[in-house]
């Protein structure tokens, strides 16, 4: 049995669930786990001292519980996907191949977590394109007035700024290419590894 763990990290809305999605559609025996289900609940997270809540940060997420997902996949890919409704296919071809996808915007930031990728992408997208794209979102709390400048996007050039200090070997994706052309290019790319790796 092969396991590849693939990390689809990227700005708030760079459209890593999108991505994720598609590729789980597309890639057999693979699931998804996704960060944003590990935030902490709202009473846990502190305000900084202009009231904005402090959610771009690892500490505002439950980062123990989603590593021991991680670890559950690994431990048993089958009983992990079974009990989360990924479709397991019987594959003709050994060993089997199971691909977990990792998405989210801070899994580049967590050190045990960043080791364990076989492959890393980042999606970017412009400040406007955020900005838009954010607007049309409603989160739980929704955003107040000024979050996304004035706490959102400077959390965003901090972490970033940590990532790139630490983390080699990431791939940047253009995040306003359209849907269709991200999915097939990191498609391809993954098959790829995948075809590299059996040899
Ligand atoms: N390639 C794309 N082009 C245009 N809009 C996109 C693209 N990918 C995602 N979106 C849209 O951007 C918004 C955020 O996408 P989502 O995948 O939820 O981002 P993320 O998970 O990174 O926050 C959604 O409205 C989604 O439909
Ligand atoms: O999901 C939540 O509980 C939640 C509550 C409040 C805020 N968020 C926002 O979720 C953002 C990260 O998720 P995403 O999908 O936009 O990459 C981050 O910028 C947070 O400000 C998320």
């Amino acid at each position: 049995m092969r396991k590849v763990i693939v990390g689809i990290g990227g700005m708030t809305n760079g459209g890593k669930t999108t991505l994720s999605k598609s590729l789980q559609e597309l890639l057999p025996n693979s699931c998804v786990i996704s960060q944003d289900n590990f935030f902490k609940d709202d009473s846990e997270v502190p305000a900084d001292i202009r009231g904005f809540k402090e959610y771009d940060t690892l500490d505002a997420l439950h980062m123990d519980r989603m590593m021991g997902d991680i670890g559950s996949w690994q431990e048993d890919p089958v009983g992990f996907m079974i009990s989360h409704s990924c479709p397991v296919k019987p594959t003709a071809s050994e060993p089997s191949v199971f691909v977990l996808i990792v998405e989210g915007f801070l899994i580049f930031n967590h050190r045990p977590l960043n080791a364990l990728f076989d492959k890393k992408y980042f999606l970017q997208i412009p400040y406007e394109t955020c900005k838009e794209r954010r607007s049309s979102r409603v989160y739980v709390p929704p955003d107040p007035p000024g979050y996304l400048d004035s706490y959102v996007w400077p959390m965003y050039l901090k972490n970033r700024k940590a990532m790139e200090e630490t983390v080699d070997d990431i791939v940047f994706l253009d995040g306003t290419l359209k849907r269709e052309t991200l999915i097939s290019t990191v498609f391809a790319d993954i098959q790829e590894m995948l075809l590299v790796r059996q040899r």
